[in-house]
């Protein structure tokens, strides 16, 4: 839906008055289905849901984040810093005022091509949002600027609530658009020759790791509608996180990612070392197989076991870190070897320190990092762009949670990009390899292809 103003205002933080409020207004309203929310919106839509079951729609820009650059994560607090300097609530606190987007995975990103509208970094505070959490929907509007006033902000909110009130409570899921033809960006011979150059180079050492990723290019048959598809990954990966940004009328970038990258919540921190995949059986005698093969794979607790490793370490300055016990997620078409992590802060780090600390881990970069980087930009033909980047949302508190954009997709003007990654090791197999990709497109690529 967008703002009640009619239009979505991005406000240049650098420019902005000395003397702008943040005010935010929440009411309860009747559950409404956050698909039609979005669908009714077409600029600066954000989605955020979490498997715990926080769900956040927005739509418009009441401040705009946006950062470039090596330096983009010290920008980005700067700026955050003066958007929550004065900060006028009113709501249940999951209404908070918090900005949702991410960062793209490399920092001298550029903005081209499908990722033309992301830049290096961008985070909205929506100007209008419905946040489903603690039992109950709430309805949001944020107001940002000099002029803002409660006054300004309580009528813009009843005005937003007449509008809730005539979308559909429920909105019929649309068809699927259809696959009219696919085109991996790298393919099969291609792929599988670099990353053969890959585990040569990790077997003459310091390299232990890179992760190796192309993407599929899918040509539909109609238009994309990123809300419904959202809606439908609800169902399908109900154990995932699930996010859309849009910084334009153009492009999304969505998906279902399983990882979470990292949380804060006050002096806990919570993340995890997810890596080494196996498909899901047919039966479930054959999926424990897959299981049991997982656990006793040296290769692949290898692979895992380099993740873990590096974010205990990462995390060490910042507090007392404890590693949880090994265990597998299984989602519904692969499952991997996943340790929960956790630390307690000792200062008061914010979330975006984490994560500047954290991306890429070695899930979706490598080790040594400086040495795996260097391999993708050198073997890597295409652009990851926002892939495997951190995407989430944070506060005024600097409380934030953020998912490693992987099983994603950027799509708009008739296709879809989909990104699939693995990591590679010393004794992978690059055919082996290869099929492992099929299984991570699959999530997106089945809420594109129409049942037969
Ligand atoms: C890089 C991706 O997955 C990572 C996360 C889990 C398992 C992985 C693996 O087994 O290679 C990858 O490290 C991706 O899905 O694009």
């Amino acid at each position: 839906m967008n703002p009640p103003d009619g239009d979505a205002r991005a406000v240049p933080l650098t420019e902005a008055d000395d003397d702008a409020v943040l005010v935010s207004r929440s009411c309860e309203v009747p559950d409404i289905s956050f698909g039609s929310f979005l669908a009714a919106g077409d600029r600066h839509r954000v989605h955020w849901s979490t498997p715990e079951g926080l769900e956040v729609a927005g739509g418009g820009a009441a401040a705009r984040l946006v950062a470039d650059g090596p330096d983009r994560f010290d920008s980005l607090r700067a700026d955050a810093d003066r958007l929550f300097d004065a900060v006028d609530h009113d709501g249940p606190p999951a209404t908070r005022p918090r900005v949702f987007g991410g960062i793209a995975f490399d920092p001298d990103h550029e903005a081209t091509g499908v990722w033309a509208g992301f830049p290096g970094a961008s985070f909205i505070l929506p100007a209008i949002q419905l946040t489903r959490a603690d039992g109950g929907t709430y309805l949001t509007v944020n107001r940002y600027g000099p002029d803002a006033d409660a006054g300004g902000a309580r009528d813009a909110l009843a005005d937003a609530r007449d509008r809730l009130a005539e979308l559909p409570m429920m909105r019929p899921r649309g068809e699927k658009p259809g696959v009219a033809g696919t085109e991996w960006l790298v393919d099969r011979e291609e792929w599988t020759a670099q990353v053969a150059s890959v585990i040569e180079r990790i077997r003459e050492g310091p390299l232990r790791k890179a992760v190796m990723a192309t993407a599929l290019r899918v040509d539909l048959v109609d238009e994309i509608d990123i809300p419904d598809t959202l809606g439908r990954l609800r169902r399908t990966y109900p154990e995932c996180y699930r996010f859309l940004v849009q910084p334009t009328d153009g492009e999304g970038f969505f998906g279902p990612p399983p990882e979470r990258l990292v949380r804060r919540e006050g002096e806990v921190v919570q993340t995890e070392a997810l890596a080494g995949s196996m498909p899901r059986g047919d039966t479930p005698e054959e999926d424990d197989e897959y299981a049991r093969s997982l656990l006793e794979s040296d290769k692949l607790q290898h692979e895992q076991g380099v993740v873990v490793d590096t974010i205990c370490e990462q995390l060490d300055s910042f507090g007392t870190v404890g590693e949880g016990e090994q265990g597998i997620r299984k989602l519904t078409n692969i499952q991997h070897l996943r340790t929960p992590i956790n630390a307690v802060l000792d200062g008061d780090t914010h979330v975006l320190e984490l994560v500047e600390a954290l991306h890429p881990t070695p899930a979706v970069g490598g080790l040594p990092l400086d040495l795996a980087l260097e391999t993708i930009r050198e073997t890597e033909t295409w652009d990851r762009g926002w892939y495997a980047s951190p995407v989430g949302w944070f506060d005024a508190a600097g409380d934030g949670e953020f998912a490693v954009g992987i099983r994603s997709g950027v799509a708009g003007d008739g296709q879809a990009t989909l990104f699939a990654g693995n990591g590679i090791v010393a004794d992978s197999d690059p055919a082996d390899e290869w099929d492992e990709l099929q299984h991570k497109v699959r999530p997106v690529m089945d809420e594109l292809e129409r049942d037969p």
